[in-house]
């Protein structure tokens, strides 16, 4: 919009300090300074009305480094491999017209693009637990996390209402500021939002993703309108809504409770008849749970999430299973570079830095060379990235990528 016009030269992969690529009747060019690694500014020049943009960014910025390698994927999005970062860190995506785009595009009225983090391998559907508050939602997954720790992560929501007696900021919930959350919600770090019985409720996407990174299945405890919000993001979940015995059990329950005054009760009481109105609507809950005697609710609970009931989550069998997970992530990370004879050293720390340039590309497939790991006889090294089985993506990470050894030559 009548800015100096960036000069740039680079229409295919090509490692440089700007990268231009074509898409549609758009030139995206991804521009960072050399000493100030830290920030990276896109523009747009849109070739029908011969304007630049600069765009709002969204989502989480790489971790910049001197040097790139970058493809257009698809019209949706560009490929960017960060060189001399553990591979792991160097895979990131610029979404630049996906659904999540389109819809931030519509409602910031500005030209959006957003960061994605590309992760190998997938993680386990996250699950979002709705119902009335007083059900009983917290207290069966409470009991899920007890005996199931290493299986299961809560996603700490942010809230505006006080702190109960007993809660612990970053524990049940991280307590914030109406201010503070907006503009965090503003800069699109969250996943879904609601007010809910007079405050703010939301869930950040690191809330959700930091558990899934630990390789555990994320556990979500939020309203109808949550879960609607999440229903239609790229999140790909299991929504279970937790119905009660009857409504004047539910209020039996709230009561009993005694954290909140005759005024919230009431105003909860309300708002569960909308909750309950909504359970049966087609398309948004997969799954509904009556908790009328609690055991009973729990093993139905266990049993839609395929839990073994003879599996005991031992300290042993949890640390048993974080060494597990943690080293097929290292053999994902890990290519064969001796057909198939034996693993690359692979730092236990997974810190080894890595320098992959693109270069070549087929519908789902992308041909990266190694430009720090020669194999034997400076033999060069090659590894095969698959984009077929993508999933999630920008406000989150991009998850399912594929990492393939190809023979050295
Ligand atoms: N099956 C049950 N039978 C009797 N009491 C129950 C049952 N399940 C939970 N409770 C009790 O009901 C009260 C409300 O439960 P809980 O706090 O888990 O509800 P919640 O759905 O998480 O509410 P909120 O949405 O307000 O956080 C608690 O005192 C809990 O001990
Ligand atoms: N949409 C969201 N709803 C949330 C979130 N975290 C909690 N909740 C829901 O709020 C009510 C009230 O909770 P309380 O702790 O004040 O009793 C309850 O229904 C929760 O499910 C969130 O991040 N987003």
């Amino acid at each position: 919009m009548g800015e100096e016009a960036v000069h740039f030269s680079v229409v295919d992969a090509k490692d440089c300090k700007q990268s231009a690529f074509e898409v549609g009747d758009k030139t995206y060019v991804i521009c960072r300074s050399d000493d100030d690694l830290k920030t990276s500014a896109v523009k747009i020049h849109d070739k029908l009305t011969q304007t630049w943009l600069s765009p709002t960014i969204l989502g989480e910025q790489p971790l910049l480094t001197k040097s790139q390698s970058v493809i257009p994927v698809s019209d949706e999005k560009i490929l960017v491999i960060e060189k001399g970062v553990p591979l792991n860190e160097s895979i990131w995506f610029l979404e630049i017209d996906t659904p999540f785009v389109k819809q931030q595009r519509k409602i910031k009225e500005t030209e959006v693009v957003s960061w994605s983090k590309g992760v190998i391998g997938v993680g386990q559907k996250p699950v979002v637990i709705s119902g009335p508050s007083g059900v009983g939602k917290g207290t069966l997954i409470a009991k899920l996390m007890k005996d199931y720790p290493s299986k299961f992560g809560f996603s700490v929501s942010h809230t505006t209402r006080s702190p109960r007696e007993k809660e612990i900021d970053g524990v049940h919930y991280h307590f914030t500021e109406r201010i503070k959350i907006e503009k965090d919600i503003s800069e699109g770090k969250f996943l879904e939002f609601a007010h809910v019985h007079g405050n703010v409720y939301g869930t950040s996407i690191e809330a959700v993703e930091s558990v899934t990174d630990e390789g555990k299945r994320c556990i979500l405890d939020i309203d109808v309108q949550g879960a609607r919000s999440v229903r239609a993001s790229s999140l790909e979940a299991i929504f279970i809504f937790v119905c009660p015995p009857s409504f004047e059990e539910l209020e039996k329950r709230l009561r009993a409770r005694g954290t909140e005054t005759e005024e919230q009760i009431q105003k909860r009481l309300r708002n569960a008849q909308a909750e309950l109105d909504q359970s049966n609507e087609p398309g948004l809950f997969h799954h509904l749970l009556v908790n009328d005697d609690l055991e009973t609710c729990y093993e139905n609970l266990k049993k839609l999430l395929s839990l073994d009931d003879d599996q005991e989550d031992s300290d042993d069998f949890c640390k048993f299973k974080k060494y597990f997970y943690f080293h097929c992530v290292l053999m994902l990370h890990c290519v064969f570079s001796d057909g198939g004879s034996h693993y690359p050293s692979v730092n236990k720390e997974d810190k080894e830095t890595a320098s992959y340039s693109i270069v070549s590309k087929t519908d789902s497939e992308i041909l990266l060379q190694s430009e720090t790991n020669e194999g034997k006889n400076g033999a060069i090294h090659l590894l095969a990235l698959d984009l077929s089985s993508l999933s999630g993506g920008a406000p989150g990470r991009t998850r399912g990528l594929k990492i393939g050894s190809v023979n050295s030559f």
